[in-house]
């Protein structure tokens, strides 16, 4: 089966015919072509998030494997990274091989496993993250989101049990002594008159600062998640300029949403670590473009509605973001001219893939490389309605938004996965 994609836009703004068969990019375009005309259409290689959450097993109710694939297709990706944080917790080389067994079986979009750093997120002992590795599932991304590792020798640990394959270590980099479980709020005035526990912003970029001399020491590859905070962005460039192996990724809620969300008390809006004022979110735009911050991730947290229907401290934190993640991009970033295509293709796809290590993704889109792209629409713009998603849970902050709605089709190894 050959499909071509007639006239369409490459990241660079060269217009060409790009010819998919058998799974790759080739040259010539041969006979009994499916040809799609995409006058007006960017390409882009596949969308690559490392950091999502689909909650199989444990939680079918809110997520699975299969309705995850599915939003991701819709959003514009063909690999996802699957956190560690079902229930039971992803820390043995069984239960990845399960993870990765369900994301084939699916189908829809490759899904990366990512194996806890210790035994059921305990932060006690290290998960067997050699076995996770020399699985099927050839974990190469260890982490214990959701919980900040505290202990610095077990940080230690992990960064030397990884180093021989080069694997990377993402942190959930929330002191949790500065901002403990009530920490629910950015931490300031509006945090006060909400009666809302605060969440200082040093209680992300300390963790930070030890993570990055801890893998400074050691050599090894640290991944800060989710960073929110001017004061992170600060340690993370000072970092990078000493040569320290350390990537960051910011996520779509964080680039657009602030504290102001907060004053109606809609737990939809809960969530670690929590949004910030204009200064933090100036501070990640800034760093995303000049790529102090690497990636965009999407943080993608499904939860029930009776999860979110509780007093707001009490509120399971958390929100979608793999369907209008590109949206929130184009919205905050390309529109504003703070990026272009090309650089929007690093964030999105070419650097997530070289974090995670995923052959065959974020690749460029040229003969001989696997067809995993993405058809961009970038004039389209739709007000976002939570009860269209394909995700099982309903937590979208972007409901009733208006809001760019860009993806036309996605395609992974040349086979269609959405089409609007
Ligand atoms: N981001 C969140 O607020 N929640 C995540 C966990 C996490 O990313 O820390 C979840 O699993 O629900
Ligand atoms: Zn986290
Ligand atoms: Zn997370």
């Amino acid at each position: 089966m050959t499909t071509v994609l007639r006239s369409v836009t490459l990241p660079d703004g060269t217009r060409t015919d790009l010819v998919m068969r058998d799974g790759l990019i080739v040259d010539d375009a041969g006979s009994g072509a499916d040809v799609l005309d995409c006058d007006g259409l960017i390409a882009l290689p596949g969308l690559v998030d490392v950091h999502t959450h689909l909650r199989e097993p444990g939680r079918e109710d809110t997520e699975t494997v299969l309705s995850g694939s599915r939003a991701a297709a819709r959003g514009g990706f063909t690999a996802v990274c699957a956190m560690a944080n079902t229930t039971p917790v992803t820390d043995t080389a069984e239960k990845a091989e399960h993870i990765d067994d369900l994301g084939r079986r699916a189908g829809l979009v490759d899904v990366a496993v990512i194996g806890a750093i210790s035994k059921g997120l305990a932060g006690q002992e290290l998960a067997e993250l050699g076995l996770m590795n020399r699985s099927a599932a050839r974990v190469t991304m260890f982490s214990d989101d959701g919980f900040c590792l505290m202990n610095a020798q077990l940080m230690r640990r992990a960064l030397e049990w990884v180093k021989p394959f080069d694997g990377v270590i993402a942190q959930h980099s929330q002191d949790s002594n500065l901002a403990g479980p009530g920490a629910c709020c950015h931490e300031g005035e509006l945090s006060g008159r909400l009666g809302l526990g605060g969440w200082p912003p040093v209680a992300e970029s300390a963790i930070i600062a030890r993570d990055v001399q801890l893998a400074e020491a050691v050599g090894s590859r640290v991944h800060v998640c989710h960073v929110s905070t001017a004061e992170g962005v600060d340690v993370i460039r000072w970092a990078k300029a000493r040569g320290v192996r350390v990537t960051a990724e910011v996520t779509p809620h964080h680039l657009l949403l602030g504290t102001g969300e907060l004053v109606g008390y809609d737990t939809t809006f809960k969530v670690n670590p929590p949004l910030r004022t204009d200064e933090h979110i100036e501070a990640v735009r800034a760093a995303l473009a000049d790529g102090t911050i690497d990636a965009v991730a999407t943080d993608h947290a499904p939860h029930a509605t009776h999860d979110k229907d509780h007093a707001f401290v009490d509120a399971r934190p958390g929100m979608l973001g793999l369907e209008q993640a590109l949206s929130v991009v184009l919205e905050t970033m390309l529109n504003p001219g703070r990026i272009g295509w090309e650089t929007l293709a690093e964030r999105m796809s070419h650097t997530p893939a070289r974090i995670a290590k995923l052959g065959g993704q974020g690749r460029p889109l040229a003969a001989g490389e696997p067809a995993n792209l993405v058809l961009v629409d970038p004039s389209r713009i739709t007000t976002v309605d939570r009860e269209s998603s394909a995700s099982l849970s309903r937590n979208n902050p972007y409901h009733g938004r208006s809001l760019p709605d860009p993806v036309e089709a996605t395609f992974l190894r040349g086979r269609e996965t959405f089409r609007r």
